[in-house]
């Protein structure tokens, strides 16, 4: 009635479009009243904008309709006209029917986010043979049905994301697929038949779960498509002889990780005297280093040498260890910045002439334990995938990150800074992480942590990272993307990024100390994913998106690691092995069973409490984030456990 009685908005404007739009379909709770012919402002009025519109320059770029219990049909062809409209999202609403076939008049659309509403019937071809633009395709959760139209997903140019999980798409998974495609979602619908090889290869194994029908998943037996092909089995559940193979396989990959990390640790320690006599031979010499006076306009060191020689000659020509002053609130030792007032000065050159051993080679670069003539020991990381950012973005960074202080975080004590090289330094935790002690110390007189131990420890983790995101998080409204493609906003990143048991260290009371927290912002956005455990979350595998609720989920995952003594399958990328600590303990839930699964070493000692801990463990790894708790909530419930009892 609003839009009646001459005061229509003129015909072709952004406000004609939205309040035709809205004449489509039912908006019981209001929620859109002021998308109205009367309304004063326009939709994209500065001080006044309408809801749910998202402006870009002044015009109209993206609808953001989210859980506002629509439904009906949506009108595309209200809006078909409007050239700067790049994204609609429509996600948990009520709408249903078919498509609208006036869907694909939107040519200007990247991004079409449909999920978890009722659309039903077939996904019409010119979906993709007409939106030559569109990006990211959302259709999950809704009660599509029907084939996939094969040839026409074929040719789509850009399509980046299709998400099709939780429909009833039946048929089998097309062979050909766009080489934009980076994700392709289509767990649990009803694909039946085998996966082709090359589609096979591309894709997350979770991206086919769910379908019965459906066989040949990356990292499945091959010889099961012959006996799924007939009709599809029902799913049965691993039998105790699965669990010992998956032990025995645990068992091949700790012993080959063991032999690798002694070569490594041999050849990293022959590598290094080999390479410290060199330097000892060579000491008048100035080694080469962009800007150093002596030696400048030398060929560079090497950067396919030895890691650790390469971390130690990087500023020999920057002078006295003890040389430099206070600057960008650090001790800067020529190219070396300390940041810590309450420890023994010390520098590169310091470092350089340290006994030096390889710790390990991680996701985000490679660790060295230092020993130093001064008597300090430190453990400096030479970090990679970091050319993205610049000293000034980097130096505040690691001075915001050194002046945290918990009893549960071990924070950066120093860093170096170059464009092509960056170094971390932090104090040398003797007993190692927390996935050593668990899984990797083999010896006769290794440590064995007991029930107390454990609970102290999950009580210690869930302390450090709570205050992590009450430090590092970021209110979730701050942040809005507008590259005019996707006005979908990003969550904040996650504030620890990589919580894993081999980013907990353990100090001589046992006492976790965190490490590797805070480095979202730094590390290179296409090296993210491999780099950070986060992104093993459920969303960061099917979306590539993570957020604070994806440290939930890693904390989930160390809890279980607690209480089940398993090496979570979670941390390996390519080898298969571990066990998948989240899925067995939540079908252990699910059926009453917890008690079979708590680590029989501390069976007795954990009693009802470490099945409790395993249950938050559990939900703390929910695939849906909002099933998960917050931070805050997690460690709540951790403490709780504990009742006072564990510190
Ligand atoms: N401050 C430290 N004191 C003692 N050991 C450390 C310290 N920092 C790291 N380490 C150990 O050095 C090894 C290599 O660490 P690094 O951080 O390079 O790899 P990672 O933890 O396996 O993987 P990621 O790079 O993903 O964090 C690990 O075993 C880690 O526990």
């Amino acid at each position: 009635a609003d839009d009646e009685g001459g005061n229509a908005p003129e015909p072709g404007t952004d406000a004609a479009a939205l309040v035709r739009l809205k004449e489509s379909f039912s908006d019981p709770n209001g929620a859109l009243e002021a998308w109205s012919a009367s309304s004063a402002s326009s939709p994209c009025d500065e001080n006044d904008p309408w809801p749910g519109v998202q402006c870009y320059k002044g015009a109209l770029a993206g609808l953001r309709l989210t859980r506002m219990n629509l439904s009906g049909t949506f009108d595309f062809a209200a809006i078909a006209k409007l050239p700067g409209l790049h994204s609609v999202n429509l996600k948990h609403n009520a709408f249903s029917g078919p498509l609208p076939a006036s869907l694909v008049e939107v040519r200007s659309l990247r991004a079409l986010y449909l999920s978890y509403n009722s659309f039903s019937g077939p996904i019409p071809g010119e979906v993709f043979g007409s939106m030559r633009w569109l990006k990211k395709l959302y259709l999950d959760h809704n009660n599509f049905s029907g084939p996939l139209p094969e040839d026409a997903l074929a040719d789509a140019p850009r399509l980046l994301e299709l998400h099709l999980e939780h429909n009833r798409i039946e048929g089998p998974v097309p062979q050909l697929l766009p080489a934009s495609l980076h994700m392709f979602n289509l767990s649990y619908n009803l694909f039946s038949g085998e996966i082709p090889r090359g589609v096979a290869s591309r894709y997350e194994e979770s991206s086919f779960a769910g379908n019965p029908g459906l066989c040949g998943a990356p990292g499945s037996d091959p010889s099961a498509c012959a006996a799924i092909m007939p009709a599809p089995t029902p799913m049965t559940p691993p039998t105790p002889a699965d669990y010992r193979a998956v032990q025995e396989e645990t068992s091949v990959f700790v012993v080959i990780g063991i032999i690798l990390l002694v070569i490594l640790l041999v050849t990293g320690a022959m590598v290094l005297m080999l390479r410290q006599d060199e330097m000892n031979s060579r000491a008048p010499v100035a080694w080469d280093y962009p800007g150093a006076s002596a030696g400048a306009g030398k060929p560079m060191m090497s950067p396919t040498g030895p890691r650790a020689a390469e971390m130690v000659a990087v500023d020999v020509a920057s002078g006295s260890s003890h040389g430099g002053g206070s600057q960008s609130g650090g001790r800067r030792m020529g190219e070396f910045v300390l940041m810590r007032e309450d420890i023994t000065p010390f520098g590169l050159p310091d470092l350089m002439k340290a006994s030096a051993e390889v710790l390990g080679n991680g996701t985000l670069g490679s660790a060295y334990k230092a020993a130093m003539r001064n008597g300090v020991t430190v453990a400096v990381k030479r970090m990679r995938d970091m050319n993205r950012v610049g000293r000034v973005e980097f130096e505040q960074h690691l001075l915001m990150l050194g002046e945290l202080r918990h009893p549960n975080v071990l924070p950066p004590i120093g860093y170096h800074y170059r464009k092509e090289e960056k170094l971390i330094v932090s104090e040398y935790m003797p007993r190692g992480s927390l996935l050593y002690v668990l899984h990797g110390d083999q010896s006769p007189n290794r440590l064995v942590l007991d029930w107390p131990a454990r609970l102290r420890i999950a009580v210690g983790i869930a302390r450090g990272i709570a205050f992590l995101h009450e430090k590092l998080g970021i209110p979730a409204g701050r942040l809005v993307s507008m590259d005019g493609a996707d006005f979908d906003a990003p969550p904040p990143p996650p504030p620890h990024g990589n919580l894993k048991s081999g980013n907990i260290l353990l100090n001589a009371d046992l006492e976790p100390r965190l490490v590797d927290y805070g480095f979202f912002p730094l590390v290179n956005p296409a090296q993210a994913p491999q780099a950070m455990f986060a992104f093993r979350s459920p969303e960061g595998t099917t979306r590539g998106v993570v957020s604070p609720r994806s440290d939930v989920y890693c904390l989930g995952v160390v809890l279980l690691e607690l209480v089940t003594g398993r090496f979570p399958s979670q941390y390996l990328t390519t080898a298969r092995g571990g066990t998948d600590v989240v899925h067995w303990s939540a079908a252990a839930v699910a059926e009453g069973g917890e008690r079979d699964h708590v680590d029989p070493v501390i069976a007795a000692g954990g009693g009802e409490a470490a099945v409790r801990l395993l249950r938050v463990g559990v939900q703390c790894a929910s695939t849906e984030t909002e099933c998960r708790p917050s931070m805050s909530e997690a460690a709540w419930m951790v403490e709780e456990i504990a009742g006072g009892g564990a510190s």
